[in-house]
């Protein structure tokens, strides 16, 4: 694991950076455990980038004149605990995630910062109903549902028992249970009998974090769902910054590739793709002409 000054001299040429740094960070004892610096956070635009100051500073300038001389900031590991520091985590998230932490598979939580850019927009929204697709252990469905207001309702679709049993547990603890609906099912089944109950268009949010390469399925259903102007929100969508590299291929990296352009060409949406956590895009729901 490479030390601070380490990882900075490493961040020098970029386009070698932008290839071989792998996911790591030293992680203090009850320091955040999702997402580390990712390839998929540094600004790989066309050509090679330059560091514009000293080892410590994450600032670099996209070398490609496409995009002019911008200057972006690289998430190294202390610029990222400092984002994390910024996070206002209510003590029920928390000891959900130090919870789950030790759990297989708690590098797929949603990452603090993440958890409260989704509360963030379903707040402004003034969201009554929302979905989940893809719940674990909760992390990300209980910072929805605390911003819920008490006549809302969160759809919470997730086909694993033990991972539910776990979410159940805190929506309690948090007292947010009556805002929850927990589908266990296969998210695909649980979306399609909402729509054959007669919901579509009446959710305001949805946030997909479940099975990657069923991402067009889960976005074209929830696209039913949702109601002119209301958000579906993506995870992962950088997905460990394989997306960009040309020379990685396996399904799970081409289908949200895919997935990535489809949306980017879709006139039934506005989307902005956000360098948060693994990347999320926030799509909004136009209006048809
Ligand atoms: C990345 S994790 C979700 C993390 C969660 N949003 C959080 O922040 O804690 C993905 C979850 O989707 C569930 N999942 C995968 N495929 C599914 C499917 N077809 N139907 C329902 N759930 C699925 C997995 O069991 C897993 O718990």
């Amino acid at each position: 694991m490479p030390s601070l000054a380490q990882f900075n001299s490493m961040a020098k040429p970029l386009p070698l950076l932008c290839r071989s740094l792998k996911p790591s960070i030293s992680r203090s004892p009850g320091s955040h455990p999702k997402i580390p610096p990712s390839p998929s956070l540094l600004p790989c635009l066309g050509r090679p980038l330059r560091s514009l100051s000293n080892d410590a500073a994450p600032v670099v300038v996209a070398g490609n004149d496409k995009y002019g001389k911008k200057q972006v900031v690289s998430v190294t590991p202390q610029l990222y605990d400092f984002i994390l520091s910024n996070v206002r985590e209510p003590p029920i998230l928390r000891e959900l995630r130090e919870e789950t932490a030790a759990m297989r598979g708690s590098q797929m939580q949603v990452s603090p910062d993440q958890a409260q850019l989704l509360a963030m927009l379903v707040q402004i929204l003034g969201a009554q109903r929302c979905i989940e697709v893809g719940v674990y252990t909760g992390y990300s469905s209980l910072a929805i549902a605390l911003v819920l207001p008490e006549s809302g309702r969160l759809v919470a679709c997730e086909r694993d028992a033990k991972c539910l049993e776990i979410a159940k547990k805190y929506y309690e603890r948090a007292g947010v249970s009556h805002k929850v609906d927990v589908k266990h099912a296969l998210a695909v089944d649980s979306l399609k009998a909402l729509i054959l109950n007669g919901e579509a268009c009446s959710y305001d949010f949805a946030f997909v974090d479940a099975e990657k390469r069923m991402y067009n399925e889960y976005f074209e259903l929830l696209l039913q769902l949702v109601r002119v102007g209301g958000l579906i929100v993506i995870d992962n969508v950088l997905w460990h910054g394989k997306v960009a590299d040309p020379q990685v291929n396996d399904p799970k990296t081409i289908s949200i590739r895919n997935f990535n352009k489809k949306i980017l060409e879709d006139e039934r949406i506005s989307i902005c793709m956000v360098p948060i956590g693994d990347g999320m895009t926030i799509c909004r729901k136009r209006a048809q002409g």
